[in-house]
């Protein structure tokens, strides 16, 4: 029998408090999104389940965690580091000590879901403004003992485990003002622990918050948006949805404030300078593990959600796609802010998903030459302003039409818009059900990109009853990313290190980047020298004696810096 019909007993209660689900159920307690029949169908017959296999959810995590042992850092550190930010602000507690260990990594949750966690922290501090963390990191610093900034904890890459215990810094407790915005240089200046909602919030109703005369947006929309930090966005190097318009986080921060053990560094706000290598760029991306940030001024943009233009086109293959999206990229016509192309595999999946996926639908596009399995989804959104918008969608249309696309109207670009934070909820009901659904990233020239694909691909669908779905998000004119999403039975943690690893190396070996927006955390951080090479290496580890020498900035292997 089908799931459709029988739908398995999805866990539709919050989490019980204390509980290890607690930790790692994505976003908000209540909220659910279940997969829909269509979607079950399909995974059922392409992972070769039986229906017996969607019965009864395992490995839920619904037990009250086991507390750590521990604290093992000395009470004396304890005490005059919690007087720092007083006792309301600090934390010893069991949970809370294992809660802010924790990131969003299937390795993480196989193992929360197994009550076996990895990592504790000794304690929890939040601190209250920018003197709080300086004050704490220059003792932590004298006293050397570990420190690990804390944003979302949406992290994939074991960014925020505490591998050598010692404090963490909740940053989202009290440090989420805005300090500064500035309507003449279009900019905003926030503390990093503002959550994505909040600091877009500020932007768009600028006028209620600032008295400004315009709207504003960040632009900045990674899946996670909901549940992750302007901090976290740019410690991690990250990209938002909408990114082939707007940027990268990169492009998008103008100078931050950073605390270190060496000092505070202020990096100035101009548009562009000449004055050697720029500091700001290093702490980009730097993962907590050069110091503290406690603020950033970032670009913003003029919001003009009417000007929106919305498109969607099947091509014929992925080949077709991918020459679509290159010349969009390369036409010099402006670019849209959020395309998205599916190899045929994530293709038919995203059919189930956007509720596409009706006979009639198919029969249609079988009829217009494109069969099943081989068409390739190209969905795409264009901002700014109105003509500039419009102008942007009828050229990329037009060059899809030219490579035998067919349009298919604009609704399931919306679609995905309306339900894209949603998704990562499906995580979680999928594992309970006992499969595994875990994503891997990575940026590639456009000459590389097609060795990438098959090499990956290949990778992953050699293990038996294993689905391989692939996109690419984020469009620059010299290449884009690649997204792989595996889902297959969920094996057992050692198995599901060892799958996992090798999918890196493969990557790694086709010659695509360690990662294009997730960062590289204690994850990817061994496989750092053998990507960047021993010259580059030893420009980071010079840069680390320099800003952390005595390595207690998020130690345990981030970057591969230990
Ligand atoms: C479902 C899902 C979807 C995702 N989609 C995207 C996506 O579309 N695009 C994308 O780029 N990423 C994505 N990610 C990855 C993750 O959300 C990003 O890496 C995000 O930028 C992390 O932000 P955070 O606030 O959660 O940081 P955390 O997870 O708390 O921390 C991440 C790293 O930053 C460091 N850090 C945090 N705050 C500070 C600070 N103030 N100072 C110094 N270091 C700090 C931490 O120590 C850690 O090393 C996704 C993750 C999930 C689970």
């Amino acid at each position: 029998m089908s799931p459709s019909a029988n739908p398995p007993a999805w866990l539709k209660q919050p989490p019980p408090p204390g509980s290890y689900r607690s930790i790692f159920k994505w976003g908000a307690p209540d909220r659910f999104h279940h997969p829909k029949p269509a979607l079950l169908d399909y995974l059922q017959a392409r992972l070769g389940l039986r229906r017996e296999d969607w019965q009864q959810p395992r490995h839920t995590g619904l037990e009250t965690i086991a507390p750590p042992e521990g604290p093992r850092l000395a009470a004396e550190h304890i005490e005059r580091l919690s007087a720092i930010v007083g006792p309301e602000n600090a934390q010893t507690d069991p949970f809370a000590r294992l809660r802010f260990a924790h990131g969003q990594s299937a390795e993480e949750i196989l193992q929360l879901r197994r009550q076996q966690p990895r990592a504790v922290a000794d304690l929890v501090l939040h601190p209250r403004h920018r003197e709080d963390v300086v004050t704490i990191v220059r003792y932590c610093h004298q006293a050397r003992i570990p420190v690990t900034p804390f944003g979302g904890g949406s992290s994939v890459t074991l960014g925020v485990r505490p591998a050598l215990g010692g404090v963490t810094l909740a940053m989202t407790t009290h440090m989420h003002r805005v300090l500064a915005f500035n309507e003449t240089n279009q900019t905003i200046t926030v503390e990093p622990g503002l959550f994505g909602p909040a600091y877009e919030d500020y932007l768009r109703r600028a006028p209620e918050h600032f008295g400004a005369r315009r709207r504003y947006t960040g632009g900045h929309f990674p899946q996670s948006f909901e549940y992750s930090t302007v901090g976290g966005w740019i410690a991690t190097l990250g990209a938002g949805q909408q990114s082939t318009y707007y940027g990268d986080i990169y492009d998008l921060v103008l100078s931050q404030t950073c605390v270190t053990p060496a000092g505070t560094i202020t990096t100035a706000e101009y548009p562009a300078s000449a004055t050697g290598p720029k500091i700001n760029d290093i702490l980009k991306g730097s993962e907590g593990a050069l110091g503290v940030l406690v603020a950033a001024t970032l670009k913003v943009f003029r919001h003009r959600p009417r000007a929106r233009r919305c498109f969607a086109y099947m091509l014929p293959t992925w080949e077709t796609a991918v020459l679509a999206a290159r010349e969009i990229s390369q036409g010099e016509f402006g670019r849209p802010a959020m395309l998205r192309i599916s190899d045929g595999a994530e293709t038919e999946a995203a059919l189930q998903m956007y509720g596409l996926g009706h006979p009639l639908v198919d029969k249609l596009l079988r009829l217009g030459g494109l069969p099943a399995r081989q068409r390739s989804l190209l969905i795409g959104q264009s901002d700014g302003e109105p003509g500039f918008a419009r102008h942007v969608a009828r050229q990329s249309g037009r060059i899809c039409r030219r490579l035998g696309g067919r349009w298919l109207s604009g609704y399931p670009a919306r679609r995905w818009a309306r339900t894209r934070f949603l998704d990562p909820y499906l995580r979680d009901d999928l594992f309970d059900m006992g499969i595994l659904i875990d994503t891997l990233e990575t940026a590639v020239p456009w000459d590389r990109l097609a060795h990438v694909h098959a090499g990956v691909r290949a990778a992953i669908t050699a293990r038996p009853r294993t689905l391989c779905l692939t996109h690419a998000s984020h469009f620059y004119p010299q290449g884009t990313n690649l997204y792989f999403i595996f889902i297959t039975p969920l094996p057992e943690i050692e198995d599901y290190q060892a799958f996992q690893r090798s999918i890196i190396q493969r990557i790694a070996a086709c010659g695509g980047s360690l990662s294009h927006h997730h960062g590289v955390g204690k994850m990817m951080g061994p496989m750092m020298e053998q990507h960047l090479g021993k010259e580059q290496m030893a420009v980071l580890r010079v840069l680390k004696n320099h800003f952390d020498p005595h390595h207690i900035m998020n130690p345990g292997g981030t970057l591969g810096l230990e």
